[in-house]
């Protein structure tokens, strides 16, 4: 029988490093992330914070230090079963609609039917649903494919640049919902350069500005 991911998680990175084609981009990360925080990672171009995120989300390996779930229960250390990265690569299969592909996504995240509605009407796609993605503006697109957060159901959010070629309403609604995410439990890690408005989040820097 497969264990459903617990909702309330936190995280804890413990002097990481990553490296990418041989080359350490990251090292010596270390950071806490509580349930219901969400935590901005910025730094310059290159500096690694994509790199981070996919190395918290389980798609690329660690070097050295620990990445562990916080809150989970030992049963739980999954960071996959319990994480969901959007990231720059919309992912959308250009021939079907939007609401083909967030289907297709729904199976994938054994997701009920009903939130396939939840997910358009949270980033606001309910009237481009039959529409094929190939005919979707780039902001358009990338709202599609931040809808994978709302359809996985994982508490913790992997944002690389969500803000990325969207509207400043979009991008309002898109922090509301992390936002609401985060009080029902979640926590959401973003990787940003600005214009998103979180108050209540933290700000960690990767890179060579992170020791200044
Ligand atoms: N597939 C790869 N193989 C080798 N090196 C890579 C690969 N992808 C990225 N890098 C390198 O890793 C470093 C960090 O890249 P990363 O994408 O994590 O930075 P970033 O902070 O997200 O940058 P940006 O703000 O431009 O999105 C860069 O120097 C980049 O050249």
């Amino acid at each position: 029988m497969r264990t459903a991911a617990r909702f309330a998680v936190g995280l804890r990175l413990e002097d990481v490093a990553v490296a990418r084609g041989g080359r350490t981009i990251l090292a010596d990360v270390s950071l806490t992330l509580a349930p219901r925080e969400t935590l901005l990672v910025k730094g310059r171009n290159g500096a690694g914070k994509t790199t981070l995120l996919r190395a918290i989300a389980g798609l690329l390996p660690v070097e050295r230090g620990r990445i562990a779930l916080t809150n989970a229960g030992s049963e739980a250390q999954d960071r996959r079963g319990h994480a969901i990265y959007a990231g720059h690569a919309d992912a959308l299969k250009p021939a079907l609609t939007v609401r083909e592909n967030l289907a297709f996504w729904a199976k994938l995240h054994r997701a009920p039917i009903a939130r396939i509605e939840e997910a358009l009407a949270a980033l606001d796609l309910a009237s481009l649903a039959d529409q094929p993605a190939a005919r979707l503006s780039a902001g358009q697109k990338r709202r599609a494919g931040l809808t994978r957060l709302v359809l996985s159901g994982k508490p913790l959010w992997l944002l690389d640049e969500p803000a990325a070629a969207i509207d400043a309403d979009s991008l309002a609604r898109l922090t509301g919902l992390v936002k609401a995410h985060c009080d029902k439990g979640g926590a959401a890690i973003i990787a940003t350069h600005d214009r998103i408005s979180l108050p209540s989040a933290r700000a960690v820097i990767v890179g060579p500005e992170a020791t200044a």
